[in-house]
């Protein structure tokens, strides 16, 4: 458990009534898309269901076509046929190395009219994005087999954190232009400065990695991915690794508690391949995006999974440790069956970020039926009266435990 910061729960509350505050304004700031980014506007265009075909938009003040479902297109009279289909493994300044649906490596620019869409023009295209691009020039074509070029392709995704290398400039087929980028979903962001900055986009699942020993298993981090999870609608799902070096009945409880939510347990062993077939069966034809602290095997278990991606393993200080989790660049990592994983050091250790207060019992599936039952509508269910998930906590309907694990969250992480 957490240490407490050993704050009053009436201190608490009232630093909390500035937060929920807040939490209102960043609500107004969201609900007006066009003073925002592109994904902003994509997922308000989604969810009006307007039902239109196309229609005019004013998206950062200038009119575009927007389809019906949400894609931003340059101008309609773009002709598909000679654009290639493809994902965006990484952005770097203006260019982006995309993986074309052919399996080749293509260093492509955005359109201009694109770019003037975003308001946050650094932030117009992520890894995980799917574009379609047209093939501008084909210099490279040929330097190596399509086998080599395959592997090369893998280890480029790995980029900085394989243990080899990138080896862009021989991978690279040709340039290419980006015409279209499709519309988002299972977005993950990060709030700074009022803003919020995509870094991955079209995540499938998130892997939220814990490990039984070495370092041992810490709930207030697991229930942290969990809640973001939920947030951006992401499919969690909780791996145990290095179950080899405990005994496996010391990790039942815990266990218990996530699997009778309802959320996918599943005990790995990087060392011994304990599950390892689920779990690639799991990434096969997805993009996971993997979460969770420092040393509990993220990359011994993709070098398991995936011969030959060569990801370092870390034998690193703390003190390393603080600078390589800094950066947020994000890069997305093919794997051989189609599958792709985030590994992206942002996600890596995610704080709550942008969740306030008032929106965590909501994410949480044992309390979200109780929450508006509670006689104020900015309940906290910590010292109120009348609070629904207070009673349900008293006759048991809420694992005691799990109400715990609430107030951990808030305390521990909200109120830093
Ligand atoms: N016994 C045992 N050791 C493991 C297992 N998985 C990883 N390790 C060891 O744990 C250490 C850290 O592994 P990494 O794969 O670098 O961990 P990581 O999560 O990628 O760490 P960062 O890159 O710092 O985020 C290494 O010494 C691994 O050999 C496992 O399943 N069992
Ligand atoms: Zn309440």
């Amino acid at each position: 458990m957490a240490k407490k910061k050993g704050k009053t729960r009436a201190e608490f509350r009232k630093k909390h009534q500035g937060r929920v505050r807040d939490a209102d304004l960043t609500r107004q700031f969201r609900q007006r898309p066009e003073e925002n980014s592109i994904e902003d506007a994509v997922q308000a265009e989604r969810l009006s269901g307007k039902g239109a075909l196309t229609r005019k938009k004013t998206i950062a003040g200038a009119e575009r076509e927007v389809d019906d479902d949400g894609g931003l297109q340059v101008d309609l009279k773009v002709d598909q046929t000679n654009l290639v289909q493809g994902r965006v493994l990484s952005v770097h300044g203006l260019q982006s190395k995309v993986l074309g649906q052919d399996d080749n490596l293509y260093a492509c620019s955005t359109r201009q009219v694109l770019k003037s869409l975003a308001t946050d023009q650094r932030g117009v295209l992520v890894a995980g994005d799917r574009v379609w691009f047209r093939i501008e020039h084909r210099d490279g074509v040929g330097r190596m087999s399509a086998s080599q070029r395959a592997g090369a392709i893998r280890l480029e995704g790995a980029g900085e954190n394989s243990a080899l290398g990138g080896q862009s400039d021989q991978i690279v087929v040709a340039d290419g232009m980006i015409e279209r980028i499709e519309p988002r979903h299972g977005i993950i962001c990060r709030a700074s400065r009022g803003k919020q900055h995509v870094i991955a986009a079209n995540v499938d699942a998130l892997l939220i990695i814990a490990s039984a020993a070495e370092p041992g298993i810490k709930p207030v981090l697991i229930d942290r991915m969990l809640l973001t999870a939920a947030q951006c609608e992401i499919e969690p799902i909780i791996v145990i690794n290095k179950v080899d070096l405990v005994d496996f009945a010391s990790l039942q409880a815990l266990v218990g508690v996530y699997a009778s939510l309802g959320y996918r347990v599943l005990p790995t062993s990087a060392e011994t391949g304990q599950n390892l077939e689920y779990l690639r069966a799991f990434l096969k034809q997805r993009q996971t995006a993997l979460a969770g602290q420092s040393g509990v095997g993220k990359s011994s278990l993709l070098n398991a999974i995936e011969p030959g991606l060569g990801l370092a393993v870390s034998h690193v200080s703390a003190e390393n440790q603080k600078g390589r989790h800094t950066t947020t660049a994000s890069r997305l990592i093919p794997l051989s069956d189609g599958g792709a994983v985030f590994d992206t050091p942002g996600i890596r250790q995610f704080q709550l970020w942008d969740i306030e207060a008032s929106e965590v019992a909501g994410l949480m599936p044992d309390l979200r039926p109780y929450v508006s039952h509670c006689r104020y509508p900015n309940c906290l269910h910590l010292a109120e009266d009348d609070c629904a998930v207070k009673n349900a906590v008293a006759d048991a309907r809420i694992d005691a435990r799990r109400y715990d694990a609430y107030c951990h969250l808030l305390e521990d992480d909200l109120v830093a």
